[in-house]
């Protein structure tokens, strides 16, 4: 479901007079569909430039990244964005949403992209959120306010929402009590069992353990 073959990455520093910082080379490791795929390695080895460029967030210089059949190191923009709506479903650390829009809808829009009706994807979105714990006081707010855990709970249910084939998790236990790692451990395991294919980035050792099914040591592809 995603096949990484042969990559290469040098970040070139246009604002410092074009200092390059080469990444990595002949990155390649794949994901099959239920499996579960942990990205390690020493800081700095590239883990998260890897995910973006699966991403088709980072342009890569050389190699292939196949994600369910697409080859997103030379697609147009609007595959890109046809691949993320449909395709490969994505929780960073980081939440960024535009401001004033309610969490619900936060949550809700994935399905909303792929055609689900209004008000089944806002039921979809309120039983994941109350699954996450998150109060349903909140709901109606935007989460631009919220605590660093709330915020990531949100990410976590906008990324699991809609049931796509292919998953990028980024530290998706971060910030979390037990409780609400506990969930989310438990959608990773109900994901792998519908079939998705999951590539993340967990510092959680336990939870990487519990979870994943290979480890691909990213400092091997270091240059
Ligand atoms: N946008 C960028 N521009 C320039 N250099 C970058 C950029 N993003 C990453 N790098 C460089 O690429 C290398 C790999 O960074 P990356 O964030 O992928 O590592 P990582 O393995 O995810 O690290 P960590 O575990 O610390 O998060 C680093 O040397 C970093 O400085």
């Amino acid at each position: 479901m995603i096949r990484v073959e042969d990559v290469s990455k040098t970040f070139t520093l246009h604002t410092q007079g074009g200092a390059r910082i080469a990444v990595m080379r002949g990155a390649s490791l794949s994901v099959e569909p239920g499996e579960c795929v942990a990205l390690v390695g020493r800081s700095g080895a590239g883990k998260s430039t890897l995910m973006r460029m699966v991403q088709g967030n980072y342009r890569t210089d050389g190699g292939r990244i196949l994600v369910g059949g697409l080859d997103v190191a030379r697609a147009a923009p609007r595959e890109i964005l046809a691949l993320r709506r449909e395709t490969l479903g994505w929780v960073s650390q980081f939440l960024r949403v535009i401001p004033r829009v309610p969490t619900l809808d936060v949550v809700a829009e994935p399905l909303r992209n792929v055609g689900v009706a209004p008000d089944e994807a806002r039921a979809r979105a309120a039983a994941l959120l109350s699954r996450l714990n998150l109060p349903e006081a909140l709901w109606a707010l935007s989460p631009t306010t919220f605590s660093g855990g709330e915020q990531q709970r949100v990410n976590i249910a906008r990324g699991f929402v809609n049931p796509t084939p292919a998953l990028l998790l980024d530290e998706p236990t971060a910030s979390l009590d037990p409780v609400n790692r506990r969930v989310v451990l438990d959608l990773i395991h109900e994901a792998k069992a519908r079939g998705a294919a999951i590539l993340g980035i967990f510092h959680d050792a336990e939870a990487r353990a519990e979870v994943c099914d290979r480890e691909v040591d990213v400092t091997g592809f270091a240059r």
